[in-house]
């Protein structure tokens, strides 16, 4: 190298330096949190707003590899983690949401509920994690930008419970329970397992409202759908179908099993003793019809449906507090 190129080289070289030296004192600046980890994932950069998100002051975090602590209890990767060490496909183990963005993959945005230790109020944060390169290609960090999305997310998740839920119970409510036997029906059909269903329905009723008025009613009602929920398994759904009246979704799931849990279901609520002096135990109870099917092409679960209402009309018809089954009882 002669003599000008050499001062050309090392201006090129301070130029790059006081470019680079420009970057970090952005990033720090920068009102958007903020971190950067080494190649051997090591925090180099931790900036103030990354500070006021977390609680925990760059001095502490700077050179350690202990960034996850400030976001999570248990130990375990960041998005910026899984870019640097090239883990991307463990993104859906780790969060609700996420995506590569752009056209490579090293590029990474995501989603989920942080436990913010230091701060001690969950958040929900929206993460991106971006790979920087040296001018030969070869990965010498990862920068890591936070947004802070808890109070979007908490509306999405009221508007959400709003829409499915029923307002009195906290049970799913029909519209959530069309949906859900729709997707299971289709589970159903594609694991080739019989689908049972249960309609619940609360004996005299009218009597009870008749007596304890409409909010004793309602009360009941809640105390009911309490009684049904604690018989159900993880995968079951139970929702208020409407008024007075519970369904019960119960996947993979034969007759003689269906049977079991409507069974339970009954004792669980004559169990409860609420008094009902228009009834003939003189507590409240419900009648049960329960109904069983294989899903086939082509076909929908309204059968599913009518096949367990005449069930329950029959529990109905033959004096109430008992369930009933197709073809067992003269159906
Ligand atoms: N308190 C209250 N009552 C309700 C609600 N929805 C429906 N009902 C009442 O439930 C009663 C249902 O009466 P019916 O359909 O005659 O049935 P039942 O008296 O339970 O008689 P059986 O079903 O034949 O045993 C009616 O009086 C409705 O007003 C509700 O959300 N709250």
């Amino acid at each position: 190298m002669n003599g000008t190129n050499k001062i050309h080289h090392l201006t090129e070289a301070s130029q790059a330096n006081q470019q680079h030296g420009f970057a970090l004192k952005m990033m720090e600046l920068l009102v958007i949190p903020t971190f950067v980890v080494d190649i051997d994932g090591k925090v180099i950069i931790w900036n103030l707003a990354c500070e006021r998100l977390t609680g925990v002051p760059a001095w502490e975090m700077l050179g350690t590899s202990d960034h996850w602590k400030s976001f999570y209890h248990e130990q375990r990767p960041t998005l910026a983690d899984l870019v640097l060490q090239g883990r991307s496909g463990e993104l859906q183990l780790h969060y609700q949401r996420h995506a590569r963005r752009g056209d490579t993959e090293h590029k990474l945005c995501a989603e989920n509920w942080c436990d913010m230790p230091r701060v001690g109020r969950r958040r929900y944060l929206a993460a991106d994690a971006s790979p920087i390169f040296d001018n030969d290609g070869k990965l010498v960090a990862v920068v890591e930008t936070l947004r802070d999305v808890t109070d979007e997310k908490s509306a999405q998740v009221a508007l959400e419970q709003l829409a499915t839920r029923d307002g009195l119970t906290g049970l799913a409510n029909r519209r959530c329970f069309d949906d859900t036997l729709q997707a299971e029906w289709q589970r159903a059909l594609r694991q080739r397992q019989p689908l049972s269903l249960l309609m619940v329905d609360v004996d005299n009723f009218k009597q009870y409202n008749d007596a304890y008025g409409h909010l004793g009613g309602d009360q009941c009602l809640q105390r009911i759908a309490g009684a049904v929920s604690s018989e159900m398994r993880a995968n079951d759904l139970v929702a208020r179908y409407g008024g007075e009246e519970f369904a019960v979704i119960l996947p993979n799931q034969s007759l003689k099993g269906a049977a079991i849990v409507a069974e339970r279901i009954r004792c669980r609520v004559e169990r409860l003793h609420l008094p009902n002096l228009g009834s003939k135990q003189h507590v409240v109870t419900v009648s049960i019809g329960a109904a069983t099917a294989l899903a086939a092409p082509d076909t929908d679960p309204s059968q599913l449906v009518a096949t367990a209402d005449s069930a329950l009309y029959r529990a109905k018809h033959m004096g109430r507090n008992r369930i009933s089954l197709p073809g067992t009882d003269g159906g």
